[in-house]
């Protein structure tokens, strides 16, 4: 991956504007924690990263999840790879999934804790379940880069942190929107604070504590 670059990025809903005009760059291998107050603009700008660099792999993780209720979580993961095979696999698979794909999805859901809900169609999971079968997708989708709108959101504790760590471990390069700003910076090497939809703090992680982001709550 080379470096990537938004130039005066901006996003409006009709009239009006809730994003920008904001530049940054991505080196590869940096882990970006997005944080800021609800509806300041980091998903907008997420979907802003995600529609300039698709092209050049980047995959994502919406917030909403984006499942099938009434297909199995193994269906739902093996989603993550639908564009890599032809139309006929993707249908075979539907009815007959291969023993090699079973396996693979398998290993990350025993991983993720959830192996024992391999058949289980993803409408008859719970809320931290169900995030958890979006953060095997994107990983089973093994993009170049990773942009994720609070993966680990629904979980807490020792879960949360596998969790990321899997995600982490799958994605050296990442954008992800956080509401936990100590997981925000141990799990990440930038921090970018957003404010009413620009730029307000962009910091290695290092230099920062949780006091110096609570100006952005
Ligand atoms: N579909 C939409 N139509 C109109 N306005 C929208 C739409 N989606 C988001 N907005 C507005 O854009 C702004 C930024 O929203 P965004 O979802 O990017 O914030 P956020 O920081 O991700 O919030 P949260 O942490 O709650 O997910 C908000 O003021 C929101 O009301």
């Amino acid at each position: 991956m080379t470096v990537l670059a938004l130039h005066d990025a901006v996003a409006t809903y009709g009239e009006v504007r809730v994003l920008g005009p904001l530049s940054l760059t991505l080196a590869p291998a940096e882990r970006v924690a997005l944080v800021g107050r609800s509806g300041t603009g980091k998903s907008t700008l997420l979907s802003v990263m995600y529609d300039r660099w698709r092209d050049q792999g980047a995959a994502l993780m919406p917030q909403d999840l984006g499942l099938v209720a009434t297909l199995s979580v193994f269906h739902n993961v093996y989603m993550g790879r639908l564009d890599r095979y032809p139309w006929w696999r993707n249908l075979l698979t539907l009815v007959r999934p291969r023993p090699a794909d079973v396996t693979q999805v398998n290993a990350l859901l025993t991983r993720l804790g959830l192996d024992d809900k391999l058949w289980t169609p993803c409408g008859e999971l719970s809320g931290g379940q169900r995030q958890r079968v979006a953060v095997a997708r994107v990983i089973h989708q093994c993009g170049g880069m990773l942009l994720a709108d609070e993966p680990v959101s629904a979980l807490d504790g020792p879960l949360s942190e596998v969790t990321l760590t899997a995600l982490t471990d799958a994605y050296p390069t990442a954008v992800l929107a956080m509401h936990d700003v100590d997981l925000a910076l141990r799990y990440c090497s930038r921090v970018i604070g957003i404010q009413d939809g620009a730029i307000a703090i962009d910091q290695p992680s290092h230099r920062l504590s949780a006091t110096d982001l609570l100006p952005l709550y």
